[in-house]
């Protein structure tokens, strides 16, 4: 069986914009579905009609880097509340795009925002939840970080979509929140999935399903190449 909270599973996508996360999705979903799971796929900030509410706000009015760090996790503490915990209690796979990495490295690392201060409303919204001892902090029980030099992932966004507040900062801003990717994944080494998202897209497929079948997430597909 695979590593499971109350027999759910809850898988995070996390990396810099433009790394591809977004692009293997529907293939994930599709994957887990055929082996009979159900799948709640969601996204962060958002995942509520708050919480998407709040999304919009951080992505489009400039605000102190407190401010945006208290909005992501308010949009968090409902997502945790009406999507992610029910969802894991029901026993099913929780398809994150983004969750609490993003704020350390996005507000912590990228905006150079007080990690402490990130470390104590990560306490607050993610301690003390259903199914879990106290002490414990509710986090993903894996996370695939689409590592990716930030200059190829500008290449990449480049003219492929409308920039949002974040995309339009600077490479030596993403250099930062990728460094804070980086830190996260050495601090929780057994949790990080580090994908090489600079490769073609078939071949960062074969990652993550290598990866998650190693993990033994996902049962190998009969036929398919060792
Ligand atoms: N492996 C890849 N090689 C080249 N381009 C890619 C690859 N994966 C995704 N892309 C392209 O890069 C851009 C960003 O991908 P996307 O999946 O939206 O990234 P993210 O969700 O991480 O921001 C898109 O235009 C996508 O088509
Ligand atoms: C979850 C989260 C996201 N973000 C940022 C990272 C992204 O630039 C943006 C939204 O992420 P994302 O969903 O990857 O954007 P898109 O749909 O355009 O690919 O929000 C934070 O700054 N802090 C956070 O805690």
């Amino acid at each position: 069986m695979s590593p499971t909270r109350d027999g759910g599973l809850f898988l995070t996508l996390e990396g810099i914009d433009g790394a591809g996360k977004s692009s293997h999705l529907d293939a994930l979903e599709a994957r887990f579905k055929a082996q009979g799971r159900t799948v709640v796929r969601t996204r962060e900030p958002g995942g509520t009609p708050l919480a998407e509410t709040l999304r919009a706000l951080v992505l489009e009015q400039p605000m102190t880097p407190l401010t945006e760090s208290l909005l992501v996790f308010a949009a968090r503490c409902e997502h945790i509340a009406q999507v992610i915990e029910p969802a894991l209690a029901r026993g099913e796979v929780v398809l994150c795009d983004r969750f609490t990495d993003a704020t350390f490295a996005y507000q912590g690392a990228g905006r150079g925002f007080d990690t402490a201060v990130l470390s104590t409303l990560e306490q607050w919204v993610q301690a003390g939840r259903a199914g879990l001892p106290a002490a414990q902090l509710l986090q993903p029980q894996f996370t695939l970080w689409f590592d990716l030099a930030p200059e190829i992932a500008a290449q990449r966004l480049a003219g492929a979509r409308v920039p949002d507040k974040f995309e339009a900062q600077p490479v030596e801003f993403f250099r930062r929140v990728a460094q804070g990717y980086a830190d996260r994944a050495t601090a929780d080494a057994s949790r990080f999935v580090r994908i090489d998202a600079s490769q073609a897209r078939d071949q960062v497929w074969q990652q993550i399903d290598t990866a998650l079948v190693a993990r033994g997430v996902l049962s190998q597909v009969q036929g398919a190449a060792q």
